[in-house]
Formats: structure tokens, sequence, C-alpha cells
């Protein structure tokens, strides 16, 4: 499939001079290509059962604003259609549109073809798949662009009927292949109207896939059930953000074992998803309350279900959730059909212990050896750049505690971790602590305090909302309070999640909305933020609420999947393996981290997993070339 195609539902809609709808089909899984005829010019061809249909491109307008969600709508108001595209794939989505736009933009530079010229024309009909977009064609469309607002100037002030322009083209013509239109430019909100489009206000991001991630996104798109693993900073999340735009959004379901890792990622959490509550049940019972109407329906439309954050998902309730799936789904095949595609590190937190009892990893269960076909791992580390600090983390990692790891972090015992004025943030390894060191440090503030409470849709799931969405149902802030903003709210100016700044102020008036200096420099008001999740019924529920938190502390157990610029752990009281790594992995640089009440006793690695890991490795020593079929057919392939 080429950037000018997609495969999605399309809702054709016929309409009057008016704009009412005179007539409308509804097509599943459909091939819309996007091409030129005999003249050249643009055609949108869509490849119905019964029928195909061929439609000229001059004059269009696309709706994106939920482009997101795999949904667009392209008008084509000469010849009064209207198609209203869902599931597909955001990325391909994104390139699909961008390449109808920038073509037209390009071909209306050029001029269109009379009819008198078509009607007298002898060319047999033709048509043929676009090329894919090139960075002449933005070009092109840019000075295009640039051009009309200029020839717009001048027609008000000479009364020109139009002006043609000399457009000289550079050096080479590059492709920019799939990925890259789809991921590398984003296109100003405002850019709704074709004629409007302004290529000047794309932005380039320089975020590519490297060798492995495409390796993984490259079996996740064969229909590979998949575990990607690697030690953290790797790109995990990263690389799930990239797969779930390349996979239709009405049968993907993104989950994560918690809602501060599901909501990174965009997602609920996987016990929100599967709607049998705790699964503690017997089998029968879970079945039961997954075949409600509601919760099966999703069930079943499900296709591809990503998992993050996989160590912390307890055993026995995925290998309950396996064989849900096949009921209800009523299938044999393992998790019934569904695609797994899984990421997580287990040498990071893993279940929550019950009782007395640990839990079992997902690993040790005869299901995970049933579904998951392919294990990968990524190994370049993003998170850090300094190769010392990544080999400190990479032997703590793995339970080791050589003098030079000890030398290292206790060294930044003596660091002074401030970036700009803020304090850093404290990871703690007990809830209680966290608390206690938030609201201390609030109380020793000068100056009234205001409340902010959160508006939830429902307030029936207040505690599941409690649980999922980053942003708490009230938050007590003053002047002073040093807070970490838990919503990307402009990814290109650096306010993303976990961006930490200093309360200044409040807006007048009732509102009074918090401004937060921020460490990258930036003044802002904080606005409401809105986090919609799917219950388990599939009902849509909305929290709006500011997006901020109290950032003198955090748990280490919410911090997993975090990047932290400045960060102090204590790490006198640590409970868990794989603890002390996820807390010191979390910074960026030595420089930027402070480690207090460090001993050799911090470091702890799970001594199954290394086992599970360990036999990974063996494979990856013994054998060449470098995939090989492993127990249970899986393919374990490293590089
Ligand atoms: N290919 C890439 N090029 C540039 N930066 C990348 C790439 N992949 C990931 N990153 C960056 O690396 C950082 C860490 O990525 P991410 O949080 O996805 O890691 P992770 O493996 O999920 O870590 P954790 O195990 O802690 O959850 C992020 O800032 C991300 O933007
Ligand atoms: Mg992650």
């Amino acid at each position: 499939m080429q950037n000018g195609s997609i495969v999605c539902s399309v809702s054709l809609e016929e309409v009057s001079g008016t704009g009412s709808i005179i007539k409308k089909t509804q097509h599943k899984n459909v091939t819309l290509t996007l091409g030129r005829d005999e003249f050249k010019e643009l055609q949108l061809f869509l490849d119905l059962p019964k029928k195909v249909m061929h439609m000229c491109i001059r004059e269009v307008v696309v709706h994106k604003k939920f482009m997101k969600d795999g949904k667009a709508t392209i008008r084509l108001p000469d010849q009064r259609l209207q198609l209203l595209i869902s599931n597909c794939p955001p990325d391909k989505l994104a390139v699909f549109l961008k390449t109808l736009q920038t073509k037209l933009e390009v071909l209306r530079e050029k001029g269109f073809v009379s009819q008198r010229q078509r009607m007298l024309s002898e060319e047999p009909r033709a048509f043929t798949e676009i090329s894919p977009l090139t960075i002449k064609d933005l070009q092109l469309a840019q000075t295009a662009n640039r051009g009309r607002n200029e020839a717009n100037t001048l027609s008000t002030t000479l009364s020109s009927g139009g002006v043609k322009r000399k457009f000289v083209p550079s050096e080479g013509q590059e492709n920019l292949p799939a990925e890259s239109a789809a991921n590398k430019t984003t296109i100003s909100k405002k850019q709704k109207v074709c004629n409007n489009i302004s290529p000047s206000k794309i932005i380039v991001q320089p975020v590519k896939l490297n060798k492995e991630q495409m390796s993984v996104l490259e079996a996740v798109l064969r229909g590979r059930n998949i575990f990607f693993t690697g030690s953290a900073g790797t790109g995990k999340s990263f690389l799930l953000k990239r797969i779930i735009g390349a996979l239709p959004p009405h049968h993907t379901y993104i989950t994560a074992s918690t809602g501060v890792a599901a909501c990174h990622i965009g997602g609920t959490t996987l016990h929100a998803f599967a709607g049998i509550g705790s699964g503690k049940g017997d089998l029968t019972q879970c079945v039961e309350l997954a075949s409600r109407q509601q919760v099966a329906q999703h069930w079943r439309r499900c296709h591809h279900l990503i998992i993050d954050e996989i160590s912390m998902v307890d055993g026995d309730y995925f290998e309950k959730l396996e064989a849900v799936a096949r009921n209800v789904r009523k299938s044999d095949q393992p998790f019934g059909g569904i695609q797994l595609i899984v990421s997580g590190d287990f040498l990071q937190l893993p279940p929550v212990a019950k009782g007395s009892n640990k839990a079992r990893f997902c690993f040790q269960t005869s299901a995970w050896h049933k579904c998951i076909q392919t294990t990968l791992e990524l190994k370049e580390v993003h998170r850090q750049s300094d190769s010392h600090f990544i080999k400190v983390l990479q032997s703590v990692r793995l339970g080791l505690c050589p003098s030079y790891v000890t030398e290292t972090l206790m060294k930044t015992s003596r660091n002074k971790v401030e970036c700009n004025g803020l304090l850093a943030t404290q990871l703690c390894t007990h809830k209680e602590d966290v608390e206690s060191i938030n609201q201390h440090k609030l109380k020793g503030l000068e100056g009234a305090s205001r409340t902010f409470a959160a508006t939830d849709s429902e307030m029936v799931y207040k505690q599941s909302l409690d649980k999922l969405c980053p942003a708490s149902s009230t938050i007590e802030l003053k002047c002073g309070a040093q807070v970490l903003l838990c919503k990307n709210l402009d990814v290109q100016r650096g306010l993303v999640n976990g961006a930490r700044g200093i309360v200044t102020g409040f807006e007048p008036g009732v509102e009074g909305l918090p401004i937060v200096k921020f460490a990258c420099g930036l003044h802002e008001t904080i606005k409401l933020a809105r986090w919609t999740f799917r219950m388990g019924g599939g009902l849509m529920v909305t929290r709006k609420q500011i997006p901020l938190k109290l950032a003198w502390a955090i748990s280490i157990h919410k911090s997993q999947g975090m990047t932290l610029d400045c960060v102090e752990i204590s790490l006198s009281k640590v409970f868990e393996c794989g603890q002390a790594y996820v807390a010191l992995s979390r910074a960026k640089s030595l420089e930027g981290l402070r480690v207090v009440g460090f001993t050799g006793d911090c470091v702890r690695a799970n001594t199954d997993v290394l086992r599970f890991y360990t036999k990974l490795q063996l494979i990856q020593n013994s054998v060449e070339p470098r995939e090989v079929k492993a127990k249970h057919e899986n393919t374990v392939k490293f590089w």
C-alpha cells in the first residue's frame, strides 16, 4: 500500500446546494486511492463492492480535527459530495491528507485543464496512483501559497486578473518517506481548508525510529504477537505511540498496567478495558462479567491489544484474560485471535504482591508462551546520553553493584540539583512520604491557597478516574508551589507531560487560573484540561481539571515511564526489586541526579527475571544468524 492509498470506513454523502444530505451510504473496509487521470489531474478513486467511483479533485475542504482518532472529512463542494472517513490508521491518514492537499496546491499553481480541452481530447481514460510526496512538492506548494497571498494583496490594489509566478525549484528531488511525512510534519490547526494551506508553517520534527524500533513496527504490521523489551529509556513507549498511529483505531485498544503509564500512551488501564474486575473470581464469573453487552462488544471489536508496562501486570490476571478472550470471542486461538503488542521491562517494577504471596510475572504463565510469538529487544538508550551513566544504570538493572556504581551514585549526594530555581523532584519509595512532603512544603509557603476541584462527567466513576487520571480530584496551590504538568499542552514549546515549574500567581477573577513559570523559561496561565477514558462498559468518562500536580515529591511507582530533568532520590527504604533502577533511570543525567541513602542493598534484581532474560541472552550468544526459533516456536531476535 502506497502513500496514496488508505483502507478505512467511508460514509459517502451526497449533499444538496443548500448543504443538506440527500443520500448517504456506508462502506466498511474500503480502499480510497489518490491518483492522477490522463490529464495528470487529481482524482479520488473509491473501490466499492458494487461500483467504483472516480472523483475529480479541484476544490476540496478537509476537516481533520479528529485525525488522531483515524477520522477526517473530505468535502468536494463542486461535486456536492463528502466523504466521512473513519477507522483509518492515523499516521496513514495524515500522510494521505497531506499528500492530497500539497499535490492539489502544486497542481493549482500549474493550472487545470479546461473543460473544452477535456472534451476534445482523444486520450484514453487513465488512472495512476499518486507519486509519494517530495520535498520539492512541499517547496512548490509553499511558494504557490506565498505567491497567492501576494497576488491577493496586488489584486486588491491593482485589480489585476491574476498574477503568474515563476518557481525556481531547488536542486534534487528528495522523496519523503511515508513515515517522515506522517510523523515529521505537523500542520497548524487552522489549516483546514486546502486553499489556506500554509506549508511555511509546517514544522519538521526530527523524530525517526531507529533500526531496532523499525523492526518492531514491521513485526507488528506483519500481525505478529509481540513482546518488546529493553532497558529504561530505550523508547518502548515512544515506539508504542508510533505503532498506535499505524493501526486502525476502531480495532486497536491501548492499555497499560497502571493509569499513569496508560496516560503516557493515550490509553486506559488493562483492568478498565477487560471489565472483569480484579479478575479474582473463577473463570465462569469472569466470563460472565466480560459478556455484559458493552464489555463484550469491545472484546469482539478488539483486533490489536496494546499493553505497556507489562512487568506490573499480574501473571494470574493475564492468564485469566487469555481464557476470557477465547470464551467471549468464541475462538480457540490464543487470546481469542487478538494480536498482542506487549511492551515493558521485567527488570523494572514487578506486579504488586498479594499479601504475603509474591505475584507471578506474565512470562511465568503458560498463556504467555502460548500467545507471544516474537520477542524483540531494544538496546539503544535515548533518555541518557552519558555513556558512563548508562553503564551504571545497566549494572543496577541487573542487580549488580560494583565499586564504580557505588562511587558514582554516592558522589551525586553532593550535587545541588536545581534547574532554573526549581528544586529537584524527590522520588520516594512510599506514598505516605510523598503526601507528607508535598503537604509540608505547601504549608510552609506564605500566602493564601486556591483549591481547584475537578469536574467529572460521571460522579460514580470518581474512584476510577482518581486511579486513571493524572490530575487529582482536588488540587490546592499557592504562590511558590512547585508543580509538574501532567498533560502535553504544547509539545513544540516544551509544555509537555512532566515539565516542571513554579506557581507565580493567579489570574484575577473567579476562576483564578494559576500562572506557572516553567524550567524551560515559559510563563503560562494554565487553563482547565480534559481527559477522557473509556470505561469497561465502553462508556466515555471525562475529567476536567487544572493539569498540574504538586511536584516536590512523587512515588517511584508513579514515576515509572517518566523522564525527569532534576531528581533527588532517597533509597534508604527500598522494598522492591527494580525499585532503585526505576528511580535512578528517570534522570537524564548524573548532574541532574542526587541520591541519598544509597547502599549496595538497594540494588536488587529479581532472579526469575534474570533467568528469563539470561535465557534470551544465551540464545543471542550462541546463534548465528541472529534470528532463531526458540522453545514454543517463539522467535527471539537480537541486534
Ligand atoms: N528513536 C528515537 N529518537 C529520539 N529520541 C527517542 C527515540 N526513541 C525514544 N526517544 C526518546 O527517549 C526518551 C525515552 O523514551 P521512552 O519513555 O519511550 O522510553 P521507555 O523505553 O518507554 O522507558 P521506560 O522503560 O522508562 O518506560 C523519550 O524522551 C523519547 O522521546
Ligand atoms: Mg515507557
